[in-house]
């Protein structure tokens, strides 16, 4: 494989050009675990070669936050060691473009799921999964990411043509930038325009919801079964997936992806506002009730409690609205523990990854104040 199939082109060059001069090698991160990076590095351009990376201490401290880390995708400067040292991480290249995802809740601290990532493929259906507000979430992302969104509509084997059609329409009316495809991942149908997509360079993402068939697209590309495993659990009886780590693939015929357990965590997030959006109908009817200060419980002129009984509001959900206080309650902690649970790991790892002997003397140092 040669760097220009990785990804490797004048941008990156021109700002690798000042490591050049150090005797550097251009390196691109393929997998990122709790103790060091795995990457393809670029000795000889046109044969790169997979070795295990630690961070240097400098890159770590010179880091602002999480989100300047090197993260899977991005292009880094390494120093090869000789026999039995570390290859070190020394600098890492500026960004393309950079899909993240901001931590819910107040926190502004951001989480990388991919670096330079062209393309981003979010996998949906046009049954229980379809969601415009979900979708715009994921547009807003892709947008800011500075990625190409593309969106399949999975699962068509399971529903009439025209109602695939008709969601496809909505998702493209929704985000005109988008190109949306009707797929099937189990029966290999419609997946060929993904190869319009995956040349030699471009790097995509596969997102979406548990159970919309991201692991069966993937395989189906891959050709084989990748990393993705669907033993099924004998107790649960659920299948369950070993990913544990994040990683870059390249594909067969060109191109790569980058799965990463992180985006599967993305159908989870919900915050207040979506929250609260989720029952905008419910609110809007809210207007119709006689007194402003309706509880929407035994009041007269109750507009809620008249669509209940006119069967055109499903009395579950009119009490989650009565609950959202306590919802939205529910969400605060469950977003602050979740913060302080990153925030923990986040710690960790740095100090592992400055593990390098040499790197973590230079790092107390610098923390000492020394020169
Ligand atoms: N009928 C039908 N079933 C599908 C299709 N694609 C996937 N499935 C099935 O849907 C189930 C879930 O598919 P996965 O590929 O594991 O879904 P996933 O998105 O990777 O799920 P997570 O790993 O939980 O995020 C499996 O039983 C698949 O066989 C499809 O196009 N049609
Ligand atoms: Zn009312």
């Amino acid at each position: 494989m040669t760097l220009a199939e990785l990804g490797w082109d004048e941008f990156f060059a021109e700002a690798f050009a000042p490591f050049q001069a150090k005797g550097w090698f251009p390196a691109r991160l393929i997998r990122e675990t709790t103790i060091n990076y795995s990457a393809f590095v670029g000795e000889d351009p046109e044969d790169v070669e997979e070795v295990d990376l630690v961070l240097s201490g400098k890159v770590w401290h010179d880091a602002g936050t999480d989100a300047d880390l090197p993260a899977v995708g991005d292009w880094v400067a390494v120093e090869l060691g000789g026999e039995n040292q570390d290859h070190v991480i020394r600098a890492r290249l500026p960004r393309k473009s950079c899909f993240s995802r901001k931590m819910p809740g107040k926190s502004v601290e951001e989480q990388v799921i991919g670096a330079n990532v062209d393309v981003v493929a979010v996998v949906t259906d046009s049954g229980p999964d379809h969601n415009p507000r979900r979708m715009e979430r994921y547009f807003t992302l892709i947008g800011r990411a500075g990625a190409k969104p593309v969106v399949l509509v999975n699962k068509s084997d399971l529903f009439p043509k025209s109602h695939n059609e008709a969601c496809a329409d909505e998702l493209r009316v929704l985000c005109p930038e988008a190109d949306v495809h009707v797929t099937s991942a189990l029966n290999n149908k419609g997946l060929d325009v993904l190869q319009s997509y995956l040349k030699d360079g471009i790097t995509m993402c596969v997102v979406g919801s548990s159970g919309v068939g991201k692991s069966t697209l993937v395989n189906q590309l891959y050709g084989e079964e990748w990393q993705f495993t669907d033993d099924v659990n004998e107790v649960t009886g659920k299948g369950r997936h070993t990913t544990t780590s994040r990683e870059l693939v390249p594909l067969p015929f060109g191109g790569m992806l980058i799965d990463n357990p992180g985006m599967r965590e993305i159908q989870m997030w919900t915050d207040e506002q979506t929250l609260r959006e989720s029952f905008a109908d419910v609110e809007a009817m809210a207007i119709e009730c006689r007194f402003a200060d309706c509880k929407h419980g035994n009041d007269k002129g109750c507009a809620i409690r008249a669509a209940v009984e006119g069967g055109t509001l499903d009395l579950h959900r009119l009490e989650s609205f009565l609950n959202l206080d306590d919802e939205i309650g529910k969400l605060r902690k469950l977003a602050k523990k979740r913060q302080m649970t990153v925030e923990r790991w986040a710690k960790r790892t740095h100090r592992v990854k400055a593990r390098n002997l040499e790197d973590r003397i230079q790092l107390e140092k610098d923390e000492r104040g020394d020169l």
